[in-house]
């Protein structure tokens, strides 16, 4: 890579109800790293959410980049870069931003190491990374991704058949990271629970890879595993889902731990439904996602003209 290049990471959704830990989905908003070599390791925030981040090593994007170099055998420090961090992915709000963040330290040390990782690679080391696979795997396929990721190996199917639907989210003003939303969660489930709540998940899968976007709305909406644990810390999750079934919506899921919400909606009904939202939630941000078939990329700065 020659003087200047960039990398492009798309943001996720997770969970899609049922699916906990285990369904992602990148949708249309991004992370941008601008890589320069310099004479010491910078990152310089590009919005004002980024510039309260870290601007030294203590950097979510350096920490996971030097961990992994070490790993490899590659020094950071022989290799400094002036990196500029762009996103609109919001912070704290079930968008994926620090998943974003640990695909694009991966693909960081990748380029600068000439590591060569497969993309199966960059998914176990970004799975072992988060804990989870849900958001990272989304980030660095795009798509639709179902998988398991186990102590002893990350397996997944990757699915890109996803036309036709569109997803309204509600964005509140208020964060709710993912560490405190985890906290909530309850720790055991009976035999009848556990076989119920995988019997919907179950049928999301199966209607997600049949592309039966109706079924796959009601077993959204019929989560077991967490979505009851956490409607208290996010109260406008039912209002949201109601007002968006009676404006013809799939179904509404909360996005990840939350706090933003979901409604997987038909492409021609998205402004409409977005409308809807508003009137319900009026001091949230009601914006238009759509799934991002394309996953994490590096290029130069000439082909990153052509992404936008
Ligand atoms: N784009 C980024 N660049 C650098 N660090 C980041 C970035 N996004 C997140 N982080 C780091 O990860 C931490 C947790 O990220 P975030 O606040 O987004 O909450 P989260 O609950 O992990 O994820 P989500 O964004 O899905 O809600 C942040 O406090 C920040 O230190
Ligand atoms: N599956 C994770 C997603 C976190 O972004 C959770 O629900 O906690």
């Amino acid at each position: 890579m020659n003087d200047m290049w960039m990398i492009r990471v798309p943001a996720s959704t997770s969970n899609l109800g049922p699916g906990f830990d285990s369904i992602g989905m990148a949708v249309d908003r991004f992370l941008e790293l601008t890589v320069t070599p310099a004479d010491q390791w910078f990152f310089k925030g590009c919005t004002p959410e980024l510039e309260s981040l870290p601007t030294g090593k203590d950097n979510l994007l350096y920490e996971v980049a030097d961990k992994l170099a070490r790993a490899q055998g590659v020094s950071l420090e022989e290799f400094p870069h002036h990196v500029a961090v762009d996103s609109n992915i919001p912070l704290a709000r079930g968008l994926g931003s620090s998943a974003s963040a640990i695909v694009a330290a991966i693909e960081l040390v990748n380029q600068i190491g000439q590591l060569n990782l497969s993309k199966e690679e960059k998914l176990r080391i970004a799975s072992l990374e988060e804990g989870h696979l849900d958001n990272v795997a989304a980030s660095v396929y795009g798509g639709l991704i179902i998988g398991s990721h186990r102590e002893e190996c990350t397996d997944l199917i990757h699915i890109d058949k996803l036309d036709d639907i569109a997803f309204v989210a509600v964005i509140p003003t208020y964060e709710l990271k993912t560490s405190e939303s985890r906290k909530v969660l309850q720790d055991h489930f009976s035999r009848q629970e556990a076989v119920e709540a995988s019997s919907v998940a179950n049928t999301l899968v199966a209607a997600l890879c049949t592309t039966n976007w109706v079924l796959a709305g009601k077993m959204m909406e019929l989560d077991l595993f967490h979505e009851k644990a956490r409607s208290a810390l996010v109260p406008e999750l039912q209002l949201v889902r109601k007002a968006a079934k009676a404006a013809g919506a799939y179904g509404t899921f909360l996005s990840g731990a939350g706090p933003t919400t979901l409604s997987m909606v038909p492409v021609k009904a998205a402004q409409d439904i977005a409308a809807a939202l508003h009137e319900v939630v009026p001091n949230a941000e009601v914006t238009i996602l759509k799934p991002e078939l394309q996953g994490a990329t590096v290029c130069d700065m000439k082909e990153a003209s052509l992404l936008k």
